[in-house]
């Protein structure tokens, strides 16, 4: 995805095959309504994780604004679903990202983040990543670099045992 300023994404409809399992107690997944960003993670059938999300008054940095630090979980979560594609029987912990930002994102409106397929080099996994506004602009893209770990060392038993099973997506297409 090329790091151009006011670039728009030529997009399709791509069709949502399941749902990465989601947990209480994560910041960027748990769907409280201040508590957490609240993001569900759409896989679809051409192996991207994908999310829409409506931006929440509470995150914003500058008034009117999302913070970068948000948008930052908004990436560290949506890039670790490949993870989970990728790595099934791990888990996997975030070593390094990179974020350009390139076009504010405002409150109040549906985005969509999009982690692409990506690369694993034995326990390395690297992630590519972008932000779509309305209007389809990237706004933001990023890249992170993960390392798999136990499950054990970072999931509970509990979201052991959901993350074996799959949820039932949110919704059944997502355009990007
Ligand atoms: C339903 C439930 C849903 C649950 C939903 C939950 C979703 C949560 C998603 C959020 C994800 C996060 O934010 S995770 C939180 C932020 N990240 C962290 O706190 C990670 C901190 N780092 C660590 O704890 C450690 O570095 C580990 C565990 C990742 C790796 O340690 P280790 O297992 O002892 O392995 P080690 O030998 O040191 O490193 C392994 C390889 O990684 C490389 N490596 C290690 N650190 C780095 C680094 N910063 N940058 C580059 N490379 C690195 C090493 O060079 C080595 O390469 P080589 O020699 O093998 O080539």
């Amino acid at each position: 995805m090329s790091a151009e300023r006011n670039v728009k994404a030529e997009t399709k409809e791509h069709t949502v095959t399941g749902q990465i399992p989601w947990s209480e107690t994560c910041f960027g997944c748990n769907g409280g309504p201040n508590e957490g960003v609240g993001l569900r993670l759409a896989v679809t059938d051409d192996g991207y994780v994908a999310c829409r999300y409506f931006t929440k008054e509470c995150h914003q940095g500058f008034p009117g604004f999302v913070h970068g630090g948000i948008i930052a979980s908004y990436f560290d979560e949506v890039l670790w679903g490949q993870t989970v594609i990728l790595a099934p029987e791990a888990s996997a912990m975030t070593v390094e990202m990179n974020i350009r930002y390139l076009s504010a994102v405002k409150t109040g409106q549906e985005i969509r983040v999009i982690a692409k397929p990506a690369k694993v080099e034995g326990r390395h996994i690297y992630v590519e990543g972008f932000l779509l506004l309305p209007d389809d602009t990237v706004a933001v893209t990023a890249k992170a670099h993960y390392i798999t770990v136990k499950k054990s060392n970072t999931l509970t038993e509990h979201e052991n045992e959901r993350m074996k099973h799959g949820e039932e997506p949110a919704y059944r297409t997502i355009r990007f």
